[in-house]
């Protein structure tokens, strides 16, 4: 494929991802938000894990928020992203949900005033949404390379889990060289452990 062929895959798996993603009802995506939660939680890096990057879902997402709760409250570093320029975002802590607001493109994020940057390379644990990803680690984000710059630049010593419900699980996923692998998925269905 040339490098235009594999945006234009990129495009289309996109669609045909966040379409799937988007179909689950509100109901069906908190059962397996659940479940998903669940699966994080009996996992070694997540268990292990000091502080964990998560993310502040959208409602079509994963919802993590129940999940962040939990680690809060067993005494882990929780962060999220702050976006702080075009593709570039930064890990932001989270002390408690209620200083979640509203943020760039309307995703919740660290309210001015409680902002404190977390330093990339003191994350030990990465939860990284996406639009699809295959069963070998490569995921396809939304297409403005956040974290494909912060992974692979910044905090390339985390352990990335992707988390997805299995809708969005592709037999394979276009990739580029910039690209970052993931190293699990976690879905309402199961762990994979990429290779
Ligand atoms: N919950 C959550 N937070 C996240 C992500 C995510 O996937 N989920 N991100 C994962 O990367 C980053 C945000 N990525 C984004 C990428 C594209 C667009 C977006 O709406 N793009 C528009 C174009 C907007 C414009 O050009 O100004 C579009 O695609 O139509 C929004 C957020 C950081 N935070
Ligand atoms: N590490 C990087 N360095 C420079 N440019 C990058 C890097 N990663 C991604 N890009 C650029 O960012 C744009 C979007 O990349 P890509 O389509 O892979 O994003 P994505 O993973 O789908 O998005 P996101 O991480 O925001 O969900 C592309 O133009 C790509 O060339």
């Amino acid at each position: 494929m040339t490098a235009e062929e594999i945006l234009q895959a990129k495009k289309r798996l996109r669609q045909e991802a966040l379409k799937r993603r988007g179909s689950l009802l509100a109901q069906t995506n908190r059962m397996f938000s659940e479940a998903i939660e669940a699966r994080l939680m009996s996992l070694d890096v997540c268990r292990e894990a000091r502080t964990v990057f998560a993310f502040a879902a959208m409602s079509d997402e994963v919802q993590l928020y129940s999940f962040m709760e939990k680690a809060l409250a067993e005494g882990k570093r929780v962060a999220v992203p702050l976006i702080v320029g075009k593709g570039v975002m930064e890990a932001v802590r989270v002390r408690a949900l209620s200083d979640l607001v509203p943020g760039a493109f309307d995703i919740p994020t660290v309210r001015e005033e409680r902002r404190e940057i977390v330093a990339p390379k003191s994350l030990d644990c990465v939860l990284v949404p996406g639009a699809a990803f295959s069963r070998d680690g490569a995921r396809l984000g939304l297409g403005a390379g956040f974290y494909d710059r912060f992974l692979g630049e910044k905090a390339p010593q985390a352990q990335r889990i992707a988390v997805a419900f299995s809708c969005q699980i592709m037999d394979e996923v276009p990739r580029e060289a910039h690209d970052v692998m993931m190293h699990a998925i976690v879905t309402e269905n199961e762990t994979i452990l990429c290779r």
